[in-house]
């Protein structure tokens, strides 16, 4: 793909099928009047639209539409931009797609993302603001939206910039004391710039917070219904739901298969799912596939609600049933494992435990709460930018260097090569987050995501 920039690149930019309104867009670094001619029949005013007849090669006009010029590098893409407008039926945005296919030198289709991506190397955008355009048409809830806007407006972007512009300064100290080895730590605590260290680290940490608030409203959390038989997981996944998903009955070993469903607390989702109850004891062949399924989705969650039927705590054969499970559970983190204890209406939950009825929607509300707590949601805090997991292991692993460059430092004879060396990385680390240093592989992968015509 890396290769191709230089290509002239047409596609659908509107979504498949039909539509009031669909447009063809083509991006090229020549000059585009051939194609505006032989299309459009005249020259277009740069960034204005002008209504006419779109014409084949036999000067049949295909639609009539609004044909939009944007002249380098005033684009999306920076470069010349051609947009046609068109009634959006599918066989007339195909007619035109081929169109300037045809009528434009070397004019191929675009692959996906690749817009943008010319967007980004063109340095329209940097690489957290396009992986942002893609993260909002992605969205699926108002919330995720908002903060795909904001990161396409550069939130995250300048909070990164922040972090750059400090650790440059901070480098630049370091690096000219390196001239001076006579005084180096001397001078270095003249300029404060232990002091600087400590500060950028807890900026950054506060950065680290806000982004992964960030990339949680993108990815969810994914939460598994755990426990024995008939103790109520599939109708917890129907009351968080608000749909009848999976089946609910009093027979034992109902649910077989898992069943899953995204849903949303506070805008955050929660990928659900329903697991086959868990028994080691069982007859039927397809409940065994099913319980062996259910230990694949627990070992796979953030989350493991574990339930516990108030009916029959206490019963010796359950109990035994229920420390088997507890026993399994052991290898799972302990902070991922939530208790739930259900059916209130049939007994005491211990104290302080999560206590719930499904039959009367008791303690629904709490557990909702629980969930978002667990998953390390604080509220909707102000000015939420998206994110994604690669922003948060970036962070991470400019945070790891900062931290060995403060060891470094507090040691009697600090080697300053081996700081500076740190302070590099920290840098470096920081700047995959706008791709200010990107490897080719991955700006295939992030671009190859998204839809055509983006
Ligand atoms: N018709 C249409 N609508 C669209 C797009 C598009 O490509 N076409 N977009 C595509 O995603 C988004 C808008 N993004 C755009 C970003 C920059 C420029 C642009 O012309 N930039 C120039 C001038 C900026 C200015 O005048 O302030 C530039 O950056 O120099 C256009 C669209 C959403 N709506
Ligand atoms: N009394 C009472 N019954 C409940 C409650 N919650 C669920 N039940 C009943 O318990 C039975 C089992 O519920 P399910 O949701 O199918 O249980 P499950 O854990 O998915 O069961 P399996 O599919 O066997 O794993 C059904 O008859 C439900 O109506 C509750 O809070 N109180
Ligand atoms: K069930």
């Amino acid at each position: 793909m890396l290769s191709r920039h230089a290509d002239p690149i047409a596609a659908i930019a509107t979504a498949p099928g039909r539509g009031a309104v669909g447009i063809v867009r083509v991006s090229s670094p020549q000059d585009l009047s051939p194609l505006i001619l032989a299309v459009c029949g005249k020259p277009l005013r740069p960034r204005e639209a002008t209504y006419l007849p779109f014409r084949d090669a036999a000067g049949v006009a295909i639609d009539q539409g609004l044909a939009l010029h944007f002249p380098a590098p005033h684009s999306y893409t920076g470069e010349h931009v051609l947009e046609l407008q068109a009634h959006g039926g599918a066989v007339v945005m195909q007619l035109l797609l081929a169109r300037v296919i045809e009528a434009g030198a070397g004019v191929r289709l675009a692959e996906p993302g690749e817009f943008t991506q010319r967007a980004f190397l063109n340095g329209k955008l940097d690489l957290a603001q396009a992986e942002a355009v893609a993260d909002l048409i992605d969205a699926s809830t108002e919330a995720a939206a908002r903060s795909a806007s904001r990161a396409l407006g550069g939130a995250l972007s300048h909070e990164v910039g922040a972090l750059r512009d400090q650790l440059i300064q901070l480098r630049m100290l370091v690096e000219a004391t390196l001239d001076f080895p006579e005084e180096e730590i001397d001078f270095l605590e003249k300029a404060d710039a232990f002091g600087r260290l400590d500060r950028l680290t807890a900026q950054l940490q506060a950065v680290q917070a806000r982004t992964r608030q960030g990339a949680l409203l993108r990815d969810g959390l994914k939460v598994v219904l755990a426990g024995q038989p008939n103790v109520g997981k599939s109708s917890l996944l129907n009351a968080l739901a608000g749909a009848e998903l999976a089946i609910v009955t009093p027979i034992p070993g109902t649910t077989r298969d898992k069943v899953s469903q995204t849903i949303q607390i506070e805008g955050v989702p929660l990928h659900i799912t329903d697991t086959a109850g868990l028994r080691d004891e069982t007859a039927d062949e397809v409940e065994r596939i099913g319980v062996s399924r259910s230990w694949d989705a627990i070992a796979d969650a953030d989350v493991v609600l574990f339930l516990h039927d108030l009916g029959r705590v206490g019963q010796p054969d359950y109990e035994a049933e229920d420390e088997r499970i507890r026993a399994r559970l052991a290898g799972v983190d302990a902070n991922r494992i939530v208790q739930v204890f259900n059916k209130t209406d049939l007994g005491a939950a211990p104290a302080g435990e999560i206590a719930l009825s499904l039959k009367t929607g008791n303690g629904l509300e709490a557990l909702r709460r629980r969930l978002l707590q667990t998953a390390g949601w604080q509220a909707v805090p102000e000015g939420l930018f998206i994110a994604r997991e690669r922003h948060v292991q970036a962070l991470a692993r400019t945070a790891e260097h900062l931290a060995l460059a403060r060891a470094i430092a507090e040691q009697r004879d600090a080697a300053l090569d081996l700081l500076a060396e740190e302070l590099r990385l920290a840098h470096d680390a920081l700047g995959e987050i706008t791709g200010a240093f990107s490897a080719d592989e991955l700006l295939g992968v992030i671009f190859s995501s998204f839809c055509i015509g983006k």
